[in-house]
């Protein structure tokens, strides 16, 4: 048994998300699923491991999975949820947890979340009800949970209610982010992925969102230019986690395009007509265009925003979701339960321009309704 994680080769890169006697490491690089289990031993010599997973990751990643943790000592049990935000439901979320209890991982056994952001959010939440609480890893295959969604703890199902409404805050022990796993991606999720990329220039680094204006195409491809957008994402992210775990505070910040977004999605049935990273794009660009039908930014800034999105073949409009979608009072409902209302109160996270992105507390509902009212006509 191998109780020592490898060296770092030269093509990882390694972040560490500081939280006290909760930080936790993010590698990053080719080939660190065949290397799972030599790094999961290293933290957990002979743990029982519960590998959720989807079946698409499945059928083409959970083979190597399974050997190296065998190679390295541990027990894997792989369980296998159908793929797609459906799955992110109490009913799946029963399914799994008993599945964890019939395979008997004990408290200082592991999960290990497989997959794309849906799996991370699922089993993470299932690690932090699982006998009051087991440690978790995060093995993001996706484009979105690699630059986001395995990092920071928010874990989580959707409800009837809305996106994200039960869940927890429950930090994993690692996460392994291996970018070959990105080649057997399909190219509208890898798109879906992108637009949280895209997020973190429109926050707070506008030369970051200018060099993926430039440099976008390489990032699709692969290569040097593709693990540059992940790391600096992370980075990102790690470093506002540290600073606001529970997002008291500037964390909101992510949230940029997501209370427009997840009304969107909620709209749409959580279904394939629209995925997160879509929703988002739609979201993000119609922050900007608020902003800017408030005076608050320049037109131009919004107009580059949703030219960059449209270029790497994102949505930013309504008209752009196939299907229908609630009214505008349907949409103003999904929106008063996003998580950041306070006493009723709602809150946007809103431009000054690229990566100018501040809380706006207290927005007023007559304006935000008449903005929909008017995104809906599709003007
Ligand atoms: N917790 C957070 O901080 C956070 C952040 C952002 C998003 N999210 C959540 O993440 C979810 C979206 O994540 P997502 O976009 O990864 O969706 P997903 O998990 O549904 O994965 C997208 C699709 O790609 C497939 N897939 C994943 N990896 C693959 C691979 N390597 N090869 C082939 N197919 C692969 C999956 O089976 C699925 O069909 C949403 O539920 C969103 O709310 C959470
Ligand atoms: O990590 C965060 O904080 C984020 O807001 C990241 C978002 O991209 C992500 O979609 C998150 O799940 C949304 O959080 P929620 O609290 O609005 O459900
Ligand atoms: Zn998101």
């Amino acid at each position: 048994m191998n109780k020592q994680a490898p060296p770092l080769a030269a093509d990882r890169t390694q972040l560490s998300v500081g939280l006290g006697d909760r930080s936790y490491d993010i590698v990053i690089g080719p080939g660190l699923l065949a290397e799972s289990g030599a790094r999961i031993a290293a933290l957990r010599p002979g743990a029982r491991i519960g590998i959720v997973t989807d079946s698409n990751v499945a059928d083409r990643h959970l083979g190597v999975v399974e050997a190296s943790l065998r190679e390295a000592g541990l027990t894997p049990t792989p369980i296998l949820v159908e793929p797609g935000e459906k799955s992110k439901c109490f009913a799946v979320f029963e399914q799994v947890v008993d599945a964890l209890l019939a395979a008997r991982i004990e408290r200082r056994d592991l999960l290990l979340a497989l997959g794309g952001g849906v799996v991370g959010d699922l089993a993470g939440f299932a690690a932090a009800a699982l006998r009051r609480g087991v440690d978790f890893v995060q093995a993001p295959t996706s484009l979105l949970a690699q630059v986001d969604s395995s990092v920071g703890g928010k874990t989580g199902i959707n409800s009837r209610h809305g996106k994200n409404l039960v869940g927890a805050f429950h930090q994993p022990i690692l996460v392994l982010a291996d970018t070959g796993a990105l080649d057997t991606l399909p190219l509208r999720e890898f798109r879906s992925g992108y637009a949280e990329v895209a997020k973190y220039g429109l926050i707070d680094n506008a030369p970051f969102f200018g060099w993926l204006e430039r440099r976008w195409e390489a990032v699709f491809r692969g290569g040097a230019e593709r693990i540059e957008a992940i790391a600096t994402s992370c980075a990102s992210k790690a470093a506002v986690v540290s600073r606001d775990e529970k997002e008291t505070g500037d964390r909101a910040l992510l949230n940029l395009g997501h209370t427009f977004g997840h009304a969107l999605e909620a709209g749409a049935g959580f279904s394939q007509r629209l995925l997160h990273g879509e929703a988002v794009a739609v979201g993000m660009a119609q922050a900007f265009r608020f902003s800017a039908a408030q005076g608050l930014c320049a037109t131009a800034d919004a107009e580059r925003v949703e030219t960059h999105l449209r270029t790497v073949g994102l949505p930013t409009r309504i008209a752009d979701i196939p299907g229908a979608l609630p009214d505008t009072d349907g949409l103003m409902d999904l929106i008063a339960q996003d998580k950041k209302v306070s006493r009723g109160a709602l809150t946007f996270i809103l431009a000054r321009g690229i990566g100018q992105s501040y809380i706006a507390r207290d927005v007023d509902p007559a304006q935000l309704r008449a903005f929909l009212e008017e995104e809906r006509r599709g003007r």
